[in-house]
């Protein structure tokens, strides 16, 4: 069957993928980051075929906490998908 859009998953699975920039630009050599909170919105079907951009943002680094922002656009800057990630810095103790 031929689908015309992505799965939720599969949007979901982009804006995970594209939480850019990660944490782990702003992390210390030996420092990780584990993905807390994760909350989606699609706010409009993604078609298949349609050439998609992703865009990250760190909104805030805390000595604990790195909270970024992602979206999903088209060439035109036509919102698909938007999402906050909440991640939490990993030290070695
Ligand atoms: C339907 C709603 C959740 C709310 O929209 P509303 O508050 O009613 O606002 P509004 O009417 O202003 O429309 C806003 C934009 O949405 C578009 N559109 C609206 N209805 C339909 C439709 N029936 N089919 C296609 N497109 C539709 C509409 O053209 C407009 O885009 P445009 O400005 O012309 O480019 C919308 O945000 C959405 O489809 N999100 C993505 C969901 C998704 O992909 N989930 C992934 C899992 S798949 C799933 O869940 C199954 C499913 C898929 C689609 C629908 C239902 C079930």
């Amino acid at each position: 069957m031929k689908r015309s859009s992505m799965s939720g998953l599969e949007q979901m699975s982009l804006l995970a993928a594209g939480k850019v920039p990660p944490p782990s630009i702003a992390l210390m050599p030996g420092e990780s980051y584990g993905t807390v909170d994760l909350s989606v919105k699609l706010v409009r079907p993604i078609p298949t075929g349609v050439r998609l951009r992703g865009e990250g943002k760190l909104m805030n680094l805390s000595r604990s906490v790195a909270i970024s922002q992602g979206r999903i656009v088209d060439d035109s800057g036509k919102l698909y998908a938007h999402a906050t990630c909440t991640c939490m810095i990993l030290r070695p103790s």
